[in-house]
């Protein structure tokens, strides 16, 4: 049955889905009949004659995989061509060079950060004029042109206020100056939703980093056009100035497009709901989302669009401190610039996404420190909603989790482990925000450490963590703060001032971590680990082993195996190790006093010193243990006490077992 989509606006653009999924695709452009098409990598082309070639001769000038997503896109856009960018700022400057010196350039006043950020430090500096009119009302923008007029640039719903523009009254109104384009940044609301050459624009321009990707994980800008000259103009500039994208980008957009329509209907529908409930929560002073009523000009959006994407925007009661602390107390929502993924996220715009506006500028259009922006994702709507109205509950105090090692110790000042660093003692000078840093610079913590159960979203992995560790709090760069304890036992202080290097190492090494922090069952053995490790920071081989061995997986524990025996031998999964007997003999015995030790939950919470550090320290402890902190003076050096770590591998090497299991056999 034919999709008939919302009352009350456009009706779906037919065949949307399908040429979504075949145009620009067939199977038979590829000598191979590829469905799917290939990622071709090859920056030149063969020639059989010079100047005699298949449609490609270098890479910038055309690529195959770029075509089949420009194909594609074009069809979506109901356009003739597309072209393709390596962003859609980039996209922004080669359309702006289709002008001349001296031309004038209407923009919309609300328009994106980066955009006006352009017109007024870069265009502006280069002979472009570019004045900011509101073009809400069209009768503004036909007083706003004059014979220098030759680009109006529109946004619509604009960022991040989400005014909607009529475009076919302002291209009316355009019609009227012959040699003025229309452009549209259509990057909100995506072709899905609205399209802008239908409605009488020259070009439509999207930063497809957004909804049309749709995952995140790709920059790039499309242009689509009807016009030949334009079309031809503007690809001599794809060519020319050379902001292309990259083969790779072109093919993960393309797959995106696939599920555009799927996608869109879900941001539809959460933000939706998500409008309705911020509109009736009595801590939010006033919500603006084109398909709300409430919505100064939804008839227009119902006109001209099929649906509304997830932009919802906010003012929150209360001041900069209630938005800061709303925004810190998201949980399913993420902190994060950007839009259109299926990921729910939330910023600050004036401090954040249109921080390059001028503050007068920013007042003016409403953009104050109490707006909030969300790009409501694809979660599940009552997981959203929830989540807003927690963190609207805790904003109202004004105060938020701190996310620094020095607010997590003030806040706590009986450190939670024996052990512990001293305030900020590897956070350099105590005062870095380690948390979302940490958490940026190691996606992987998130994976092995945290739940699977709460994996979609950042923070609220290192929050289970929080949980099974009840006197912890905070978010992720906490996480490190967590774990003073782990650090303070198992690095180096001064040499991995950021823990967390050494934790993965830790962690591998010593299944008492995997079974504290991981998820149980799912990385049984704990060496895997270390190949996960290697393979994602391979950067880091120099400050963890030997760089000269660390190009394999293995071969880095190798080379620890080299230097420190005691590892292997001791920490290893028993059995996979087979030269596990030999000059130390004694391992296999120590290796259980190791595991015993280290590896079940609750046997360690004095911290690691007091079991590795000083002879005699441990009186529970008999044989074995005397034996393996004479035999293993790096991990003395390591986690106990330094006074013994002199005999360092050598030492290792010809000490003899003395344990009571060896002297038994
Ligand atoms: N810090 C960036 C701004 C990126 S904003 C990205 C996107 N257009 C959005 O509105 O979220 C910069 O200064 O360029």
């Amino acid at each position: 049955m034919a999709d008939t989509g919302t009352p009350g606006f456009l009706p779906p653009f037919k065949h949307f889905a399908t040429d979504a999924i075949h145009c620009g695709q067939e199977p038979e452009q590829w000598r191979s009949g590829a469905v799917v098409p290939p990622i071709s990598l090859s920056t030149t082309f063969k020639q059989q004659a010079p100047g005699e070639h298949t449609g490609y001769e270098y890479i910038r000038s055309g690529n195959p995989t770029r075509e089949c997503l420009e194909k594609a896109m074009a069809a979506l856009d109901g356009g003739k061509y597309c072209l393709a960018y390596s962003s859609g700022s980039a996209a922004l400057l080669n359309i702006c060079h289709l002008l001349k010196p001296g031309d004038t350039v209407i923009s919309i006043d609300d328009v994106y950060g980066g955009t006006n950020r352009y017109f007024q430090k870069v265009a502006s500096e280069n002979n472009l004029k570019v004045i900011f009119v509101d073009c809400t009302n069209p009768k503004c923008l036909e007083a706003a042109i004059t014979p220098e007029t030759k680009l109006v640039w529109l946004e619509t719903p604009t960022n991040p206020t989400l005014k909607v523009i009529d475009i076919k009254a302002c291209a009316d109104i355009v019609r009227r100056h012959p040699g003025v384009l229309l452009a549209v940044d259509n990057s909100f609301m995506s072709a899905y939703f609205q399209r802008p050459l239908s409605l009488g624009a020259d070009i439509c321009m999207s930063s497809a980093t957004k909804y049309i990707n749709g995952h995140s994980d790709v920059l790039i800008g499309l242009v689509s056009v009807n016009r030949d000259d334009l079309y031809e103009r503007l690809k001599f500039l794809q060519n020319g100035l050379g902001a292309v994208p990259s083969p790779f980008d072109c093919y993960m957009c393309n797959r995106g497009l696939k599920t555009l329509h799927i996608r869109m209907k879900l941001h539809f529908k959460n933000g939706l709901a998500v409008a309705k409930f911020l509109e009736s929560h009595p801590r939010v002073e006033k919500v603006i989302y084109p398909g709300l009523p409430s919505h100064p000009q939804h008839e227009v959006i119902k006109k001209q669009c099929t649906g509304c994407p997830g932009m919802v925007t906010f003012y929150i009661k209360g001041n900069i401190k209630n938005a800061s602390a709303f925004l810190r107390n998201l949980k399913v929502f993420t902190l994060a610039e950007s839009l259109g993924g299926y990921e729910s996220l939330a910023e600050h715009p004036a401090i954040m996404t249109h921080a390059s506006v001028p503050e007068k500028e920013r007042e003016k259009l409403g953009i104050t420190d109490t707006l909030i922006r969300l790009s409501v994702g694809l979660e599940d709507e009552e997981d959203l909603l929830a989540d807003l109205d927690q963190a609207l509950e805790a904003a109202v105090s004004g105060e938020f989790p701190p996310t620094t090692i020095q607010q997590q110790s003030n806040s706590n000042p009986s450190q939670p482990f024996p052990g512990a660093e001293p305030d900020g003692a590897w956070a350099g000078d105590g005062k870095l925000p380690v948390c979302s840093p940490a958490q940026a610079q190691f996606p992987w913590i998130q994976e092995q450490l945290g739940c699977a159960r709460h994996s979609s979203h950042g923070f609220r992995r290192i929050g289970v963590c929080q949980a099974q560790f009840p006197r912890d709090s905070g978010a992720v760069g906490v996480c490190q703060a967590q774990f003073p304890w782990i650090q303070e036992n198992m690095g180096v202080p001064g040499t991995v001032p950021h823990g967390f290097r050494r934790i993965w190492v830790c962690q591998a090494q010593f299944p008492w971590i995997q079974e504290n922090m991981g998820v149980p069952g799912t990385v049984p053995q704990g060496f895997r680990r270390i190949g996960v490790y290697q393979a994602q920071f391979p950067m880091d081989s120099g400050e963890l082993g030997c760089a000269r061995h660390s190009s394999q997986g293995f071969r880095r524990i190798g080379v620890c195996q080299a230097q420190f025996p005691g590892i292997q031998e001791n920490m290893g999964v028993p059995g996979t190790v087979p030269m596990d007997s030999g000059e130390l003999g004694c391992a296999r015995h120590s290796s259980l006093w190791i595991q015993e030790n280290w590896g079940v939950p609750g046997t360690v919470p004095q911290g690691f010193r007091s079991s590795w550090g000083v002879p005699g320290t441990v009186p529970v402890d008999s044989g074995a243990v005397g034996v393996c902190q004479a035999q293993f003076p790096w991990i003395q050096e390591q986690l106990g006490c330094a006074r013994h770590s002199s005999p360092g591998i050598q030492g290792t090497q010809m000490l003899k077992c003395d344990c009571n299991l060896c002297k038994g056999k």
